[in-house]
């Protein structure tokens, strides 16, 4: 099987503060894989050094056994950040955030031509956010936020989708058309890596989960992974009470 990610001893540092210490990780390609840990923990910055956006003390990262850079500049992976990392007063549409998505098939002139603008409406139906396509990207609520980002990655075409805690102020309706459209995605044969402290979400979302505490302190099948003593050494002694009613 073809592996969507392969991350060995990956080591990153910003000035004192050592974000990830010798982290492994490779994911298998076609499912949804949950990366679970508390704030701080290295989720962040885990999916900026998979990007390839982030300077590595050690270790390697590869996506479909090529570097980074390389599945960024063919399109093949896209990432949905944090929401607080984005402008959200940008004057900005829907549909051109999605557009972007187009950018680096466009060349410098960013003229779109009729495929883009079809792909681009594709992925719009896709997330149920066609209606809403000239609205400013701001007016929208968190989880259709979270789906027009999924948009941008989709008319990319990428197979290989990173969203950093997309279920943060999103109501519970919008997380459950999030999850379904996640699934989906995932069943057409795409890579979905989903960064939450929401342990309640993860059952009905992921395939396999990750725990993280700035390197992996367990990985495999939901309910093998999602045990009280391995979710406290993630958590460093306090085990969140959604772990108990997971
Ligand atoms: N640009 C930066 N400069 C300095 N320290 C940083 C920077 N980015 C992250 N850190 C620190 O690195 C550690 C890991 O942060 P990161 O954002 O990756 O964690 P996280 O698990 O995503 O947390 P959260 O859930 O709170 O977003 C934290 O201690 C954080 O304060």
């Amino acid at each position: 099987m073809t592996h969507a990610i392969t991350a060995t001893g990956l080591r990153v540092r910003y000035g004192d503060t050592l974000a990830l210490d010798g982290l492994d990780l490779t994911v298998d390609a076609g499912l949804v894989h949950g990366l679970i840990g508390m704030n701080g923990s290295g989720k962040s910055t885990l999916f900026k050094a998979l990007m390839g956006l982030v300077k590595l003390d050690a270790g390697d990262v590869r996506l479909f056994e090529a570097p980074p850079e390389r599945a960024r500049r063919d399109g093949r992976v896209a990432y949905a950040p944090q929401s607080e990392d984005v402008d959200w007063a940008f004057p900005i549409s829907v549909e051109e955030v999605v557009t972007m998505g187009r950018y680096g098939q466009m060349g410098w002139r960013r003229r779109s031509s009729e495929d883009d603008r079809r792909r681009v409406t594709e992925a719009l139906e896709r997330v149920e956010l066609a209606d809403l396509r000239d609205r400013q990207i701001g007016a929208l609520s968190g989880g259709q936020r979270k789906r027009a980002f999924v948009a941008r990655g989709l008319a990319q075409g990428a197979e290989l989708l990173f969203l950093d805690e997309p279920f943060a102020g999103v109501d519970k309706r919008s997380e459950a058309t999030l999850t379904q459209l996640l699934r989906d995605l995932a069943a057409e044969g795409r890579t979905i890596v989903v960064s939450t402290h929401d342990l309640v979400a993860v059952p009905a979302l992921c395939d396999k989960v990750a725990l993280i505490n700035r390197r992996i302190i367990a990985h495999g099948d939901v309910d093998e992974t999602l045990r009280p003593d391995l979710l406290a050494e993630a958590f460093g002694g306090f085990v969140p009470q959604e772990a108990l009613r997971a």
